[in-house]
């Protein structure tokens, strides 16, 4: 079985072995996409394909839309060179349901694959051409938080940024500034109304996405470089709007069980590779069944056809709530949570340590007993319910090979929003006590413990990757496990530092709870299993 459009052409080989094929009429569809296309996406990455893809090929399928989707990729060239042009743009989509049932659907709903590159004269000139078409109502994003900064950590625009400022939109080379090329061509041609959608992970995404082109724009304009009017297009919500949304499916990168596993059905194209800029892809792409995608309705020159289980249009405050809802409350605090206490316990899957009775009380207690009382509550979505599909469907997954370790990187950065949010919801409340708070002290003091390099067993253990390392760790060397305490002068700078939390935990009175549960957590080998098991069961 091989993936290509001759290939799937072979249909009784890959229905035997229940892979499902395309149900639409390829030919006609790639005319059309040629001719109207609607739906431009940046980022040719793994979420891509697995989600977004997969969704308008459902909808081909039903017949509801007679459009695929361009992909185009403005960072890694090779994703496209290495996995797209050999397979004609098809992807593999294995879906590993909680079940034990794998689902494998050949995804061809990607008609054309093109690197946004202006020195392939080829490639860019289709893009300029797409983008001057009247029929183009969206272009979205996948490109990681990292896409849409155009400063580095003291404030300065990266060289490429502050370069494409002074060049202007026909020698522009950096991605965002690529991209502004491409929209300023729209506007030249009729000021064409379009949509640029973020469904990156990052709060508030169409805002970030629309504060780097207009960065752009703005120092265009002020040179001379583009017409003056081009900011006033971009700014009118009837011309170019930056709905938010919120994305959810956790789609981890190729897995070696999954490789192995087409391998044995007989599958060719099974080999993933590392490319020279780190993306991590195969011919095929592994992801849970379940799926969330939440987007402002603000498509001024109305939007393609997206529809699917957990696809929602909604408006900005909604999808607000949502993101709040998951980010804040129903699924990535549980995971901070996990893997602080998986790499601790020296797991290497989120399923196992479903398995782990202790662990399973903590993130229930974090997600139904401490969360859910200040859950910002969406109103489409029921957080109970939410947090129900994440406990008992999602996270004990045993086909999902998604790490502790993987969570645990830059967990500094995300602890003030996955429980600062929690703790000033209770700060604030007139019916609630903060003190009534335990597990979240106790995940944060696990955090501190965490930081110490040392698992339960007293063996050294890798840190995951986080940007704050250097500073706090160095305020825990010195302390052994079996040390008595009191550990207030060690652990008071990061206790009381609000960038971290998002509070000074002295300050809303947890400080002193988590320095507790921490000389609990150090006091011998084995004492963060003891403490766990006194304190959630
Ligand atoms: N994988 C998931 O579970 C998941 C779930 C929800 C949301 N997301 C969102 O999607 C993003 C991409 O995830 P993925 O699974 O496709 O990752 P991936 O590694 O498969 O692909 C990353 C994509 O981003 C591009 N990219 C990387 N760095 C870039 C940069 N500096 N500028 C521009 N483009 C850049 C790559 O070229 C590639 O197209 C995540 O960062 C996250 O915001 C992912
Ligand atoms: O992606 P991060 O590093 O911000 O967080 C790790 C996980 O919590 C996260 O990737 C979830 O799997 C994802 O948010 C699910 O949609």
């Amino acid at each position: 079985m091989k993936l290509t459009l001759e290939g799937i052409k072979e249909k009784s080989v890959w229905e035997e072995k229940s892979y499902v094929l395309p149900g639409f009429d390829y030919e006609a569809v790639k005319e059309n996409t040629a001719k109207n296309p609607n739906w431009i996406h940046f980022g040719a990455g793994n979420i891509f394909r697995a989600f977004l893809a997969n969704v308008n090929q459902n909808n081909l399928n039903e017949g509801v839309a007679d459009t695929g989707i361009v992909v185009a990729e403005g960072f890694d060239y090779e994703i496209i060179e290495k996995m797209y042009v050999p397979h004609d743009n098809l992807s593999l989509l294995v879906t590993l349901k909680s079940t034990g049932e794998v689902g494998k659907t050949v995804v061809a709903s990607v008609m054309e694959a093109l690197p946004v590159d202006p020195t392939n004269k080829s490639a860019w000139g289709r893009l300029e051409e797409i983008f001057q078409n009247p029929s183009l109502q969206m272009v979205s994003f996948t490109i990681t938080e990292k896409g849409y900064n155009l400063q580095d950590n003291k404030g300065e625009y990266y060289p490429a940024v502050a370069g494409d400022f002074e060049a202007g939109p026909a020698a522009a080379g950096s991605y965002i500034g690529k991209l502004v090329a491409l929209v300023y061509g729209r506007y030249l041609k009729g000021k064409l109304p379009l949509a640029l959608v973020s469904m990156d992970n990052c709060s508030h995404n169409g805002t970030r996405l629309h504060d780097a082109v207009l960065a752009y724009a703005e120092n265009w304009e002020k040179r001379g470089l583009v017409e003056q009017g081009f900011v006033a297009y971009l700014e009118d919500p009837k011309s170019i709007s930056f709905p938010w949304s919120m994305i959810d499916k956790i789609t981890p990168r190729p897995d070696k069980n999954v490789k192995e596993m087409l391998r044995g059905e007989g599958f060719e194209d099974v080999d993933d590779i590392i490319t020279s800029k780190n993306t991590y892809v195969a011919p095929f792409v592994n992801a849970e069944e379940p799926q969330y995608l939440v987007i402002e309705d603000k498509f001024p020159n109305g939007r393609p056809v997206l529809k699917d289980k957990g696809v929602i249009f909604s408006d900005r405050e909604t999808v607000d709530k949502v993101e709040k809802m998951k980010v804040c409350t129903c699924l990535n605090p549980l995971h901070t949570a996990m893997s602080i206490y998986g790499c601790l316990l020296g797991y290497e899957l989120i399923s196992e340590e479903m398995k782990d009775p202790s662990l399973k009380a903590l993130v229930e207690k974090v997600g139904y007993v401490e969360g859910l009382p200040v859950v910002v509550h969406p109103g489409i979505i029921e957080p109970k319910n939410f947090i129900d599909e994440v406990i008992q469907v999602r996270f004990p997954n045993p086909f999902m090979p998604d790490t502790p370790q993987r969570i645990a990187t830059d967990t500094s950065q995300k602890l003030s929003i996955r429980f600062g949010e929690t703790i000033k919801a209770y700060d604030r409340s007139a019916d609630l006590d903060v003190k009534d708070l335990k597990v979240i002290p106790l995940v944060l003091a696990g955090w501190c413990r965490y930081l110490m390099g040392v698992d339960d067993e007293g063996k050294e253990m890798e840190l995951s990757s986080d940007p704050m390392l250097g500073e706090v760790k160095p305020h825990l060397e010195g302390i052994r496990l079996g040390d008595a305490g009191p550990f207030s002068a060690q652990l008071k700078p990061i206790l009381s530092d609000e960038k971290i939390f998002g509070v000074n935990l002295y300050e809303v009175g947890l400080g002193e709870v988590v320095e507790g549960y921490f000389a609990e957590l150090v006091a011998s080998k084995g004492a963060v299993r003891k403490t766990l098991e006194k304190y959630v069961g």
